[in-house]
């Protein structure tokens, strides 16, 4: 059976919930880093064990938070034997704005996974930018890297909108998909 982590950062909950829904679409072990930066020792174990990990962050001042960043330096451990070469990832990010800068996060969940020596995959959705697009459709965001989810400012988790969590259990399927076709 192929075999999916989810590892994430919320400082706040929104991105959590934006986890768990990528986690429903790729039926996937979900690892939580937590507010000092670290993951359970155990979970250094199942992402050896993955066939595919998909990164996720909410985006702080125009990237990744500390946290997130915290991980990706102690993950260099597993980077110096190479150990998660050839694997699939993939990585999403939620943040107030539409825009507010999600790409440089995504960038940045890209090269993490080049330094690992893996394989990305990206969204794989068309966008919808049409003048009848509204914020239930799949990838109304227009993400091409990976999915990108838009939290109100002033409101919680609740209040995602339908598409942004559709278009995240579509890409936590394709992950899977891909990761199952590969192995
Ligand atoms: C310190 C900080 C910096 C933030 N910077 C950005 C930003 O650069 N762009 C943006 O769109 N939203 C920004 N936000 C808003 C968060 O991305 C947004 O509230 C997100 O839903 C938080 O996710 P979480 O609850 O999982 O932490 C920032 C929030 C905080 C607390």
């Amino acid at each position: 059976m192929t075999k999916v982590a989810v590892v994430y950062y919320s400082g706040y909950g929104h991105t959590k919930l934006v986890a768990e829904n990528v986690a429903e679409g790729a039926q996937a072990e979900l690892i939580e880093i937590d507010q000092e930066g670290n993951i359970p020792e155990a979970a250094w174990d199942t992402l050896q064990a993955a066939d595919a990990i998909i990164f996720g962050a909410p985006t702080y001042m125009g990237s990744a938070p500390w946290q997130f960043k915290k991980f990706a330096d102690a993950s260099s451990k597993p980077w110096f034997t190479r150990a998660w070469q050839d694997k699939v990832f993939g990585g999403f990010t939620n943040s107030a704005s539409l825009n507010g800068d999600k790409q440089v996060t995504m960038i940045a969940m890209q090269t993490l996974a080049a330094q690992h020596g893996g394989i990305w995959v990206s969204l794989g959705q068309l966008p919808a930018n049409t003048l009848a697009s509204t914020r239930d459709d799949v990838n109304n965001l227009g993400g091409s890297a990976g999915p990108l989810v838009q939290s109100p400012s002033d409101a919680g988790a609740d209040k995602i909108p339908a598409g942004d969590l559709e278009t995240v259990r579509l890409y936590g399927a394709r992950v899977a998909s891909i990761a199952a076709r590969l192995k």
